[in-house]
């Protein structure tokens, strides 16, 4: 996923949720009491979400940085909205094998929001998560998907010869969760795994609905990892049989272009999960934190 500007004019899916879930958790967050929260979000993309969502959320004295694997998603953030010194982007791949100095243990908040299907290694990428908060504590808030109907029409692409030299490593690009027939509970295991012990893991069934074959369309555009391997020329046909196979799955409702609309059946997880402090030199290090945990005590 490279192209800023296309997603940022078609991500009306992901600024709904998480829109929804930040409203739901702003006070769970564990906000310090002196105003000066350090906050990292994994995969801010064009940075929309991030600045419109998140941002606001921060005290005035917080810190936040934006990351991305991808360098244009980073330039093209920097580039709106990088417009004072306590706001800044950088690259980083979650799933590193290790983090950059400068970021590790730095943060009192991690977010991200429909980052982490796309990252093969979700136990290393929460491993790196936990590794970015603070010795003292912290906490993080992800959402992302466990499934989606788009994997299934991947698939079914790769099968015809027109698309399938794009696509032989569509397994790539499938979230990791897709296959599992317990997502909520894979994904506390790994949060378990990495040392998060408080936590709270939710599945969320869920159904967008895109209006018109045009919204559809530029929604898969602005995410669809295969575009960008194959000539221009060729993706709106790559687009007729996205729309073809969605139609097959019956997910089409209505029939003519003013009516029709399209349904996507798809599960998020929702997870939010704490850092307890940690011993540094047997010395047992207090919370600098001023919030109870809702929910998850
Ligand atoms: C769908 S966008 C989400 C952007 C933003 N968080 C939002 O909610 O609109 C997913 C982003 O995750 C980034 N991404 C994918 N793999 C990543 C990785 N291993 N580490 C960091 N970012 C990654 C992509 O480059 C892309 O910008
Ligand atoms: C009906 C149907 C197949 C809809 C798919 C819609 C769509 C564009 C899903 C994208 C999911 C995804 C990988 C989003 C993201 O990472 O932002």
């Amino acid at each position: 996923m490279n192209q800023a500007s296309l997603y940022q004019h078609a991500n009306q899916v992901q600024r709904h949720d998480a829109k929804l879930i930040l409203d739901e958790f702003a006070s769970t967050m564990q906000w310090r009491s002196d105003g000066e929260d350090a906050l990292l979000d994994v995969g801010s993309g064009s940075g929309n979400v991030l600045m419109d969502f998140v941002k606001p959320l921060l005290p005035i004295r917080g810190q936040l940085v934006g990351t991305d694997i991808s360098s244009q998603m980073v330039h093209y953030a920097s580039k709106h909205y990088q417009r004072e010194e306590r706001t800044r982007f950088q690259v980083l791949d979650i799933g590193c094998e290790r983090l950059p100095d400068e970021l590790s243990g730095r943060f009192d908040h991690v977010t991200s929001f429909y980052c982490l299907h796309w990252v093969q290694n979700l136990k290393g990428a929460l491993g790196n998560i936990y590794n970015l908060l603070k010795p003292e504590g912290g906490d993080c808030l992800l959402a992302f998907l466990a499934s989606n109907p788009v994997y299934e029409v991947y698939k079914i692409l790769r099968t015809n010869e027109k698309w399938s030299t794009y696509m032989q490593d569509v397994e790539r690009f499938i979230s990791p969760l897709h296959y599992s027939s317990n997502p909520g509970e894979e994904f506390s295991q790994l949060l378990n795994d990495v040392g998060f012990v408080q936590h709270n893991v939710e599945i969320r069934n869920e159904v967008f609905v895109y209006e018109g074959v045009r919204t559809l369309k530029d929604n898969v555009k602005a995410i669809c990892p295969f575009l960008e391997r194959m000539p221009a020329d060729l993706h709106e046909q790559f687009l007729d049989d996205f729309i073809d196979i969605v139609i097959s799955m019956n997910l089409q409702q209505g029939e003519n272009n003013e009516d029709q609309k399209f349904l996507s059946p798809y599960k998020l997880v929702v997870a939010y999960a704490r850092k307890t402090p940690e011993f540094v030199n047997n010395v047992f290090l207090e919370p600098l934190h001023q919030n109870l945990v809702k929910g998850i005590n």
